[in-house]
């Protein structure tokens, strides 16, 4: 494929992207800044930067809907020199996509930063007036967003962890150091390549045809309850960690499995969720809660997991020092497997 790209972008590329479909061409594009640092660096001149402190997002609230703001590079690099920092730091940021007109978009936190000698976290109420917004944490963010930005500020938190928490080469001991995009870390003494990493997990829903089981941990909030997750141990494939899981958690073997959809999670690190639906032998409905593991679990009605899905922001009704039952925020997969529930009603029909 040709080496410039013509009358499409006129700049030098690695194919043509006017011969792309868009979806294929932003692909081909981001791939481009991953692999490209100078690519990369002139994409920040158009890009556009999400900030960060110390992993919140910046938000702003705009009538009934909060928003991340978007912010040029000259933007930045003047917010920068104000905050006291060096422009040098829009080096931190990392790639998180781009828009359908080869916008490239980037995130950098604004305290995280294992170089800088300035203590930044002791400027964050003068950075949220300069900035016009608030940072938010982002699990109750969540309840707030839409999903694209949602998913947008998940990916920036989960790789500006990353590499906050990857900064020495565990082999040599000696500082890595990030590409442009902040696809990899390297090591310059010994060569190796860190790539941000995500943990498996199984996240299933249980029935038993008429009911679903729901289960907390002593950390969740109050009164919230979700299907059974648990990590992927080594060696296991999907079927067998959510066999063990279920066992593990709730004393109860899965009869039948299906597997609904998956999602990365940003907390508390990377996580690749995938979720399925189970049901559990006939008759052998009796729970087990593993204390080490869950607080509580129960059989719940279609009735009662109606009610809970339709309860909004807990965080407010938490307030009123009452802690209904509730089911996590639409944005994470447990609501999207609880609502599949409700609304196929039974999952008798599962392949056997
Ligand atoms: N998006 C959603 O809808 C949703 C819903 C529920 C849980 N989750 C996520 O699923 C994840 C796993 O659920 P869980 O806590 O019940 O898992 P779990 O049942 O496997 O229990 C956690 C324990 O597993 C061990 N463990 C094994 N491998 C681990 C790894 N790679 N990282 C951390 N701990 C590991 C640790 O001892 C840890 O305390 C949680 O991080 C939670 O945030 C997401
Ligand atoms: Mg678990």
């Amino acid at each position: 494929m040709s080496l410039y790209c013509g009358i499409a972008c006129r700049r030098k590329s690695f194919w043509c992207y006017r011969l792309l479909s868009t979806y294929v061409a932003k692909t081909r594009y981001l791939f481009e800044l991953k692999e490209d640092d100078d690519a990369c660096k002139k994409a920040q001149q158009t890009g556009a930067f999400y900030l960060f402190h110390s992993l919140a997002p910046l938000l702003q609230k705009s009538e009934h809907q909060y928003l991340p703001p978007q912010h040029s590079l000259l933007e930045l690099e003047r917010l920068l020199r104000k905050f006291g920092q060096d422009t040098q730091r829009v080096e931190d940021s990392v790639l998180i996509g781009c828009s359908e007109q080869h916008e490239a978009w980037f995130a950098l936190d604004l305290c995280l930063n294992s170089s800088s000698s300035i203590n930044a976290s002791l400027q964050k109420p003068e950075m949220e007036t300069e900035l016009k917004g608030s940072f938010i944490d982002l699990r109750k963010a969540l309840f707030w967003l839409n999903v694209k930005d949602a998913s947008l500020l998940s990916t920036a938190q989960a790789l500006l962890r990353w590499h906050d928490a990857h900064q020495f080469c565990s082999r040599s001991g000696q500082p890595t150091k990030k590409n442009m995009a902040g696809s990899k870390r390297v090591c310059p003494s010994n060569k190796i390549i860190y790539y941000p990493q995500m943990a498996p997990v199984v996240i299933t829903l249980v029935s038993d045809g008429t009911r679903c089981l729901l289960a907390r941990q002593s950390s969740f909030p109050k009164g919230m309850y979700s299907a059974l997750a648990g990590f992927c141990d080594i060696g296991e494939s999907l079927e067998e960690a959510v066999r063990r899981e279920v066992a593990e958690e709730v004393g109860l073997e899965i009869e039948r499995l299906k597997f609904s959809a998956s999602q990365h999670w940003p907390f508390p690190n990377s996580s690749l969720m995938i979720a399925c639906h189970a049901t559990v032998k006939p008759g052998q409905t009796e729970i087990q809660v593993n204390v080490r593991e869950l607080e509580a679990a129960a059989w719940f009605s279609h009735d009662e997991v109606i009610t809970a899905l339709k309860r909004n922001d807990p965080y407010t009704q938490q307030q009123n020092e009452a802690f209904p039952f509730w089911v996590p925020p639409k944005l994470a997969i447990a609501n999207q497997l609880i609502k599949e529930w409700v609304e196929k009603s039974t999952y008798s029909s599962l392949p056997a």
